[in-house]
């Protein structure tokens, strides 16, 4: 036997039971029996008297006998009633299902343990299907100071797999195993971060000795999970930096230095400044950057996307920049080929809109090399997409674009292009690290200067009237002003409506010739929203309604009003991003957040966090609280963040300390003499199955 043996094999469980827990649990071997932590635990020092007892008491616990049973007939089915006793009154047991099982396997006037809640019915107190167990049992098993309840044994119970079967279950495995499980950590860092020993922990987490063990017990999974984590995250970094090698782009030279010198627009703020360093560090060491760069909206990304650009075509090599849609393609095209018109660069266009003609001759001066900047949408993925020498990738907006797309990018060229992952949704940091711990990551925290901040208001539907009376002072001003509908997918049809409806409502407050207004949403052509789209961001027309489609990246300097209409209906990150469509130019600008009146616990947060601050990573802070890990990166990610026992909000500050560790083991780890780590990078699968090897490395 070993921890990899087979679950069926502990004794009391059997083939049935086995793939019922493998099913409904993902319990198949002795370890993941050991690792099914419980999720809580009940003070079970405490024993109670029937004398003692109050209506609706939960975790009662009391010893005493069954004096008799007997079965009720009921309009469905029937009940059971036992008599129980203790010698200071009497009270009933009850059960509803398994009458027939239950009334058979009850012993008269043998002493039991009862656990449960209590109720008060017809003048009497009762415990509706108690757990149960015989006191001679019950003293057998292991000492405890609280009783661990497991996750989804709710649900098992009637099908054999009650609570009190799961901690059988492990005191069998225990007494088998005798609880040894092999150290993980080396002592050096047992020492160092205070925690006890796994087999220590393993032991307190399902049979808690004292509260201060359980504590420590937990401490201790928790920085184990974590850093497991962690070192994976590091040495794949590490082991990717080996792998993979990239070009070298060692001359700063015309291109970089000519632009810097005369086009530069404005000077760079320090932390644009600090990601152009780092990432100038990267692309000179021969081994392929695979850098994250999170910049809150309006931070200034594109200029050190350009920078860095610049520095592939000093170096003779070619750039593609992938946005994810159309327009955030279109747009980047344009500030891009903008910035970079004065400089003998060319710079093209290629989205699903691009004609055969076009494609033609991108393809041709893409392969021939004449084509110096690339900037479109998936389009560029495509396979009939060659390049002479691609690079540098730079991704905009990682959430949209999978992890295999990006590793399609690689098989353009012999060496896989550098590349840059643009997101302009702050991720937490702790979250960024668990997620994207194998990626650089660089952060531009700080915004250009003289930024106003945008003052975000909520009101509700019934305030609408003085909303637009706002508007239009905003408008007489000559600023532009945004309206934005929500668009979720299962009401699509009903969103329309209200886009349409609020279109034309705002068509009557607002009309020609005095106002022009655009719309745009996703049911029309992309011509037509570019032309829309346009007409806005020329200033031709004064007032954009739309749904969503503008969230990410459109850049209209002078439009100084974000109408968001049904606001409870975005998550925080989408508002955020929405509101950072203003507050791109000189003036003060607005963010009118319209709600309806009923608002649940979590939209009012929402609207509150939006009201109180304009960070973007405090932001991202409460949407992680409110929404958790899973879903605020999408299922695709979640399997990192399947975690045990850790929680990635709560205990921010172990996956700190954690990842602080993995990165010194994953060091030592490559200059270790033990045969079993010379070949880390090839053999690190092997090893994390092993993990007692770990223990060994400090
Ligand atoms: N250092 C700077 N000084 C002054 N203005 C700047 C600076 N950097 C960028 N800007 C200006 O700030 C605005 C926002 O920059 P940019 O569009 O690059 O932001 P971003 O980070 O891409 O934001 P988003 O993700 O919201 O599009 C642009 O108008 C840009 O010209």
């Amino acid at each position: 036997m070993n921890f990899q043996t087979s679950i069926s094999y502990l004794k009391g469980v059997g083939p049935s039971r086995a793939k019922l827990l493998g099913k409904e649990l993902g319990i198949f071997t002795y370890a993941d029996l050991a690792n099914f932590f419980p999720n809580r635990y009940i003070d079970r020092t405490q024993f109670y008297k029937i004398r003692d007892l109050q209506i609706n008491s939960a975790d009662v616990q009391i010893v005493g006998k069954i004096t008799g049973v007997k079965s009720v007939k009921q309009k469905r089915g029937s009940r059971l009633v036992a008599q129980f006793v203790d010698d200071t009154g009497h009270m009933e047991l009850v059960w509803f299902r398994g009458v027939k099982w239950i009334q058979d396997s009850l012993k008269i006037n043998v002493p039991y343990v009862i656990f449960g809640k209590v109720n008060f019915f017809n003048g009497a107190f009762n415990m509706p299907h108690p757990e149960m167990e015989l006191l001679s049992d019950y003293k057998k098993g292991f000492k405890i100071s609280m009783q661990p309840v497991y996750r989804s044994t709710e649900v098992l119970s009637s099908r054999g797999v009650s609570n009190r079967v799961m901690q059988k279950m492990q005191q069998q495995l225990f007494t088998e195993t005798q609880g040894k499980f092999g150290e993980t950590l080396s002592e050096k860092l047992i020492r160092d971060q205070g925690l006890i020993s796994k087999n220590e922990a393993m032991f307190n987490i399902h049979f808690p000795q004292s509260q201060e063990l359980l504590t420590k017990a937990r401490q201790r999974l928790k920085f184990e999970e974590l850093f497991f984590i962690q070192l994976q995250l590091v040495v794949k970094n590490l082991t990717n930096k080996r792998k993979n090698k990239g070009f070298v782009f060692d001359k700063i030279g015309d291109y970089f230095n000519g632009f810097y010198s005369a086009y530069l627009p404005f000077e760079l703020t320090g932390a644009q400044k600090k990601v152009v360093k780092e990432i100038r560090m990267d692309l000179n060491t021969g081994a392929q950057m695979n850098r994250l760069l999170q910049g809150d909206v309006g931070s200034g990304k594109t200029i050190v996307a350009v920078l860095t650009m610049l520095m592939a075509l000093d170096n003779a090599y070619q750039t593609a920049l992938i946005a994810p849609t159309e327009i955030l393609a279109t747009q980047h095209f344009n500030a891009i080929d903008e910035l970079l018109a004065p400089m003998n660069i060319k710079v093209r266009l290629l989205t699903g809109s691009s004609t055969v003609a076009q494609r033609r001759v991108i393809h041709e001066e893409l392969e021939n090399g004449s084509l110096h900047i690339i900037i479109g949408t998936h389009a560029v993925f495509e396979d009939k997409v060659l390049f002479k020498n691609l690079g540098l990738a730079i991704i905009d907006e990682q959430h949209r674009f999978g992890v295999a797309q990006r590793a399609k990018m690689w098989m353009k060229n012999d060496l896989p292009p550098h590349i840059l992952v643009m997101t302009a949704t702050p991720i937490p940091r702790t979250l960024a690290m668990s997620v994207y711990g194998d990626l650089d990551i660089s952060v531009i925290d700080e915004l250009p200067p003289g930024r106003k901040t945008i003052k975000t208001i909520h009101r509700f539907d019934s305030n609408r009237l003085s909303v637009f009376k706002f508007i239009k002072d905003e408008v007489g001003k000559g600023r532009q002003v945004y309206v934005v509908y929500p668009l979720i997918k299962e009401s699509e049809q009903l969103d329309y409506k209200d886009l349409m409806d609020g279109y034309e409502s705002i068509s009557r407050e607002f009309p020609l010739p005095d106002y022009r207004i655009s719309i745009v949403h996703g049911k029309m052509k992309s011509a037509d929203k570019e032309y829309e789209m346009q007409r806005f961001v020329k200033g031709e027309t004064q007032i954009m309604v739309a749904t969503t489609v503008i969230e990410v990246g459109v850049n209209v300097p002078n439009a100084s009003v974000m109408v968001i209409e049904s606001s409870e209906r975005f998550g925080l990150s989408q508002l955020h991003q929405l509101r950072g469509r203003v507050g791109r130019g000189a003036d003060q600008s607005y963010c009118i957040l319209l709600s309806g009146v009923k608002l649940t616990k979590e939209a009012k947060k929402r609207l509150q966090t939006m009201v109180e601050t304009n960070d973007g990573f405090k932001i991202a802070e409460v949407d992680l609280e409110l929404r958790g890990p899973g879903d605020l990166m999408g299922t695709q990610q979640s399997g990192v963040l399947n975690l045990k026992i850790a929680d990635i909000v709560q205990d921010s500050q172990v996956v700190y300390t954690a990842r602080k560790a993995a990165i010194q083991v994953a060091h030592s780890a490559l200059g270790h003499k033990d045969p079993a780590y010379k070949n880390i990078w090839a053999t690190f699968g092997e090893i994390m199955k092993n993990r007692s090897i770990w223990a060994n490395i400090s």
